[in-house]
């Protein structure tokens, strides 16, 4: 198969990290005899300092003509540390999200048992936990009209949802509980005792519920779930909320797997599907060799499942949780004995190259460490 990616690499460790997804992709692209073509485009403070637009319309048009988008990450703390600043980074962002009507930001949280040390939690808590935000990402609060008094003293943002907003990743999460492979529990989350708006969400999620009556429907309080995600994580199963309650709970979540650095998403609409880390640019890390690159490989191999290649995909997951079973991690995960991004990139890329045990040992032995296949 042959397939045309749009490549943002971005700010930050954003090309750092999409630089090992990228090798990985080639590595899957030749074991299985795929053609994946790259088509390099700017976005965040790069394309602001170049362009002078965080998302010029190269990009786009880019995007419109490709088959997916891999994406790193945007963000400078030049900006983030500037409120009068007129243009920013995170604009690109959400535009390119609102041209591609990408409105379902699909997260899953995965727990790895090999990290399970890491994790505050007592081990029966998390033991199995696994579960998938669905979290709208072309509405509510962030796309509300912004408003600032000249005296810059009062400020709004408007929160806003519609009733087909609502319903089209309404049915997507439902659809979504209903495979062979999920525990067909849907959890709304939201602020229905508060916001107008959640309260809209709940009676289109209750009217939609009827539709799937496989699917157990509750509900829960954004408030609540913030900490049944950390005590009781096993009872979710799909979890559907708006743009800012996913934004939040999803980095929270990142803790049950052990780093805001594992977890990827998929974010999917009616035209170019877009694959990205969670995390943002990190900049303190930037050009170190230190981010931990797994989030950005898991989108990639999301990227497979969207192009139907289900047993590369699984390949890639499978190397994954192979280097972190046996010790090979980023410094978030192991303070003490861990290894740079390229490190992990390039022996993931060698398990889905499926290279002699022999030689990966050699390697990595020369690198210092000794427990290997
Ligand atoms: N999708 C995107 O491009 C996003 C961009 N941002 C932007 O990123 C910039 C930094 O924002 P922050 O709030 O610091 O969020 P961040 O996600 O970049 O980093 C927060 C913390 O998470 C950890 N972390 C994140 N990614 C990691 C990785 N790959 N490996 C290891 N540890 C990792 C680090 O401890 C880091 O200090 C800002 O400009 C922000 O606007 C934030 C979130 C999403
Ligand atoms: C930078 C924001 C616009 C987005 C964000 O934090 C996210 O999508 O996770
Ligand atoms: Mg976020």
């Amino acid at each position: 198969m042959e397939k045309n990616i749009t490549v943002i690499l971005g700010d930050g460790i954003g090309p750092e990290v999409t630089e090992q997804s990228i090798k990985i992709l080639n590595a899957i692209g030749d074991q299985f005899g795929h053609k994946f073509k790259y088509d390099y485009q700017l976005m965040g403070a790069i394309a602001i300092d170049e362009t002078g637009n965080p998302l010029p319309d190269a990009t786009i048009e880019s995007c419109l003509k490709s088959d997916a988008v891999l994406f790193g990450a945007i963000g400078h703390p030049k900006y983030d540390n500037d409120p009068n600043a007129k243009v920013r980074p995170e604009q690109g962002l959400l535009k390119i999200r609102k041209s591609l009507q990408l409105f379902a930001n699909i997260r899953p949280i995965t727990t790895y048992s090999a990290l399970q040390h890491l994790s505050p939690l007592k081990q029966e808590r998390l033991d199995g936990a696994d579960f998938v935000i669905f979290r709208e990402l072309t509405g509510g609060i962030y796309f509300g009209e912004k408003k600032i008094n000249e005296e810059k003293t009062v400020a709004s943002d408007l929160c806003e949802y519609s009733r087909p907003e609502i319903e089209r990743i309404a049915h997507l999460a439902f659809q979504y509980a209903q495979k062979p492979e999920r525990r067909k529990k849907l959890t709304l989350v939201d602020k229905a005792n508060v916001l107008e708006t959640s309260r809209l969400w709940r009676k289109v999620v209750q009217e939609i519920a009827a539709q799937y009556p496989d699917v157990k429907v509750d509900y829960m309080f954004v408030d609540n779930a913030s900490m049944q995600i950390i005590i009781n994580p096993k009872q979710f199963d799909v979890v559907l909320t708006e743009n800012m309650f996913g934004d939040i709970i999803s980095d929270e979540a990142s803790v049950l797997s052990g780093s805001l650095g594992l977890l990827p998403s998929s974010s999917v609409g009616t035209g170019t599907a877009l694959f990205e880390p969670i995390h943002g640019s990190y900049p303190q890390a930037a050009g170190k060799d230190i981010a931990n690159p797994i989030g950005s490989i898991l989108s990639a191999a999301m990227m497979l499942d969207y192009f139907e290649m289900n047993e590369e995909a699984t390949l890639v997951r499978n190397a994954v949780a192979w280097t972190l079973a046996h010790g090979f991690v980023t410094q978030d995960i192991d303070a003490e004995n861990n290894y740079g991004t390229s490190v992990i990139g390039e022996l993931i890329k060698d398990f889905v190259e499926q290279k002699l045990p022999a030689d990966i040992n050699k390697k990595y032995m020369d690198l210092g460490k000794s427990t290997i296949i």
